[in-house]
């Protein structure tokens, strides 16, 4: 059989386009959140898990969040037991938060440790309660009702977010070569579980690891402008101004946020990346391109 000269010299470029961004990136942080489609398609599970297996071999440290409404929403009907969300958030009585914790903590986050370790990974799975590393507070959410002309404090249950992460487990895990794996549960002092988003888990996460960069995997192909084309480079200040503009709206606005915050703060760079691509987060990493969005705090 002869070889196929033109294949081999396509990957051989792709490779030689990834040898700046693994010098560079070697020995750095990135805190990926796994979701959406690419934590259902089994091709694209299987991608995601080789990527981050292919990441750490190649020295860069991986940390997954991930999340789980869709898992979550299906146990909870199999058990006749109703959903209710206020603006996107799951009410999460105490009867729920079993179950969110159940499917978070067990079946998701052991699904995606197994996944990764077939591929030859060493994966760990913890949710915050393990050593007690996300500290939560109850999320309060009020709404304005328009006749009454004042707010009201709506109770949601054990929803929560993030008071503070100790990293220390974290780290060690990391330096001892293990792909920690995160469910996005938190903790109060007084042992209360709270069920948190994985966006803003993420992001806080990387904010405490000094990250170099935060990766959303979404269902979209990034953020995109009125005309509807990919923005594939954003400034902080831009994507203040997109969303000052309304370019930004409705339901991203929480997930762009996260992103935000975390650059503003101390990631380097976060990326809004299409999840619905086959090896979408090492497309992202490895090629100038990428498949998405990248906001940084230069201007671009
Ligand atoms: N969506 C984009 N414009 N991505 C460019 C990525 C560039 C490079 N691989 C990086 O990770 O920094």
């Amino acid at each position: 059989m002869s070889i196929d000269l033109k294949a081999a010299q396509n990957f051989t470029s792709v490779l030689s386009e990834a040898l700046p961004y693994i010098q560079k990136f070697a020995g750095c942080t990135i805190v990926v959140k796994y979701g959406g489609n690419a934590m259902i398609d089994e091709e694209l599970k299987q991608s995601f898990a080789r990527d981050i297996v292919l990441l750490k071999a190649v020295g860069i440290n991986p940390v997954v969040v991930h999340g789980g409404g869709p898992q979550i929403g299906d146990l909870l009907e199999r058990l006749n037991i109703e959903s209710k969300f206020v603006d996107g958030m799951r009410v999460t009585t105490t009867e729920t938060m079993d179950v969110v914790e159940m499917v978070l903590g067990g079946l998701v986050n052991k699904e995606i440790v197994s996944l990764l370790n077939q591929v030859g990974g060493k994966a760990v799975g913890m949710t915050g309660k393990d050593a007690s590393f996300i500290q939560a507070e109850k999320l309060v959410i009020t709404s304005s009702s328009p006749d009454l002309q004042k707010s009201e404090i709506i109770d949601i249950g054990h929803v929560g977010k993030v008071k503070s992460i100790d990293t220390s487990y974290i780290d060690l895990l990391v330096k001892s070569d293990y792909i920690p794996v995160v469910a996005p549960i938190g903790v109060d002092e007084k042992g209360q579980s709270y069920n948190i988003n994985a966006d803003l888990v993420a992001g806080k996460i990387a904010e405490v690891l000094n990250a170099e960069k935060l990766i959303l995997l979404t269902n979209i192909a990034g953020l995109q402008s009125k005309e509807g084309k990919v923005l594939t480079g954003l400034s902080t200040a831009q994507v203040d101004a997109l969303i000052a503009d309304g370019t930004i709206y409705g339901g991203m606005l929480p997930k762009i946020g996260c992103a935000l915050d975390a650059v503003k703060n101390s990631v380097k760079s976060a990326h809004i990346i299409d999840g619905r691509v086959a090896h979408a987060t090492l497309l992202e990493i490895f090629s100038d391109q990428g498949v998405g969005t990248l906001i940084t705090n230069e201007a671009i």
